[in-house]
């Protein structure tokens, strides 16, 4: 067999439902595809362009942050300690009254860097000028399911509402049939988003088959206001005018009732859990174990950088994993297995892209990550998914291939310049300050 990449001689996490582990495996891929995957005393008849060698490490999925504002980075550190609505209001929306495409592409560009770094292959945005996003996550080589921020008022990018979805369906042209960057539509909540609004949105999402996004039940403020206008719970409000489906991400997902995640799982929402963010924004912690048990796919997620403040996945999978358990006062809960499948597969549910990646089988994409195990913190080495929740760090990821390219080397991230775009973005810093 021909193949562009052999990589040999490590332990394929293959996260498939059997959760097959292959102990000295080796995988070929070709194309934009996993091309086979096996033993590693069986590559004698393979010959690949690449091969990579991951020393004894980890080769897996790559992970996919279900729900970030990769821009975001140019506001790292801007407004912390403060609770969700003053660092939105105060802070944030005034912060981002001044962005410009500009700002956003390099801000963009940078959180690749930093996501390609610590072992993310896929992200879904939601922001202002995402075109500037799309364009970041073309360039940078990384899958990206991106869509426009859409609320009642009026946008720094495009003005009033009617052009937001102008500016939605503009984008969904122009990345029609793109290999690696899907639009969405996404309005911003149900307290800054109109049922109008909402309705329109699920239409738009519907007519072009995109995935739609929004935050959700994200704190007891949200909900103390949405019951005020509407006389019931956010997402009761979200099950009455339509919006809940399938192709539906609700990020956050963290003040529910018992029958709000009935909603979610009769409608099959997939929910996005972001533990870091809500922890620092002090939100509160999502029922994720309710909704796992009730059936609801959940996946993972750094939210931007100005509430987390960070997009190491690694990091997020470590925080989800101990969180609950603390709040459940029971160790059993969210073990290993399951965390790591909130980052993967359950990634590409939610993304719109089930059983295309997130897995790794033979045919499926090849978005994969290579951990380097030789290193003090990651030995000895029992059980490798417990090794990637509980001790690995975003540090530890050595090589990264996305859609059958490799994007980063040892460390060397070939699709960025990395210190042009650290530049750029202390620049920009300046002027926000
Ligand atoms: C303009 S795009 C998204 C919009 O949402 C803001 N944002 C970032 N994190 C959160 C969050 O956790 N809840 C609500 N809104 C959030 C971001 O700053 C942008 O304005
Ligand atoms: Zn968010």
């Amino acid at each position: 067999m021909n193949a562009d990449i052999l990589i040999k001689n490590g332990i394929v996490l293959t996260m498939n439902d059997h959760g097959a582990v292959v102990d000295k495996g080796a995988v070929a891929v070709k194309d934009s595809l996993i091309a086979w995957i096996g033993p590693d005393d069986q590559t004698g008849e393979i010959q690949a362009a690449k091969v990579l060698d991951a020393e004894g490490g980890i080769i897996m999925p790559g992970l996919i942050n279900a729900h970030t504002h990769a821009s975001m980075t140019c506001f790292r550190g801007l407004a912390d300690d403060l609770p969700l609505m003053t660092w939105l209001n105060d802070h944030i929306f005034p912060a981002e009254a001044k962005l410009t495409e500009d700002m956003v592409y390099k801000g963009a560009l940078l959180a690749c860097a930093e996501m390609i770094l610590s072992g993310t292959t896929s992200f879904c945005d939601m922001y202002l000028f995402e075109g500037a996003v799309a364009k970041a996550a073309h360039d940078s080589g990384m899958r990206a399911v991106v869509g426009e921020v859409l609320y009642d008022f009026p946008s720094p990018n495009y003005g009033p509402l009617e052009n937001g979805f102008a500016y939605t369906r503009d984008l969904l042209e122009e990345y029609k049939g793109h290999d690696r960057v899907r639009i969405a539509v996404e309005p911003h909540s149900p307290y800054l988003c109109a049922p109008d609004l909402l309705k329109k949105a699920r239409e738009i999402a519907e007519e072009w088959n995109a995935p739609l996004v929004i935050h959700a039940s994200e704190s007891e403020n949200e909900v103390a206001q949405i019951k005020e206008k509407y006389g019931c719970t956010p997402m009761e409000h979200l099950a009455k005018i339509g919006f809940l489906c399938p192709r539906l991400m609700a990020d956050h997902c963290v003040v529910l009732t018992d029958n709000d995640i009935s909603l979610l799982a009769d409608n099959k929402v997939k929910a996005v859990h972001n533990p870091e963010s809500n922890m620092k924004l002090a939100s509160g912690i999502a029922p994720v174990p309710a909704l796992l048990e009730a059936g609801v796919c959940v996946s993972l997620g750094t939210d931007g950088c100005a509430s987390n403040n960070n997009l190491d996945m690694m990091a997020e999978m470590n925080a989800a994993a101990k969180i609950h358990k603390a709040a459940a006062l029971d160790p059993t809960v969210m073990d290993a297995k399951t965390v790591l499948t909130m980052a993967t597969k359950n990634g590409a549910s939610a993304l719109g892209m089930d059983g295309q990646c997130g897995v790794m089988e033979q045919g499926k994409l090849a978005d994969i990550i290579i951990l380097d195990v030789n290193r003090p913190h990651l030995v000895p080495m029992y059980n490798p998914m417990s090794h990637v929740v509980y001790s690995a760090r975003g540090g530890d990821v050595r090589h990264s291939i996305i859609h059958g390219k490799l994007v980063m080397e040892d460390r060397r991230v070939l699709t960025i310049d990395i210190k042009q775009a650290m530049a750029h973005v202390r620049e920009l810093a300046k002027t926000i300050a």
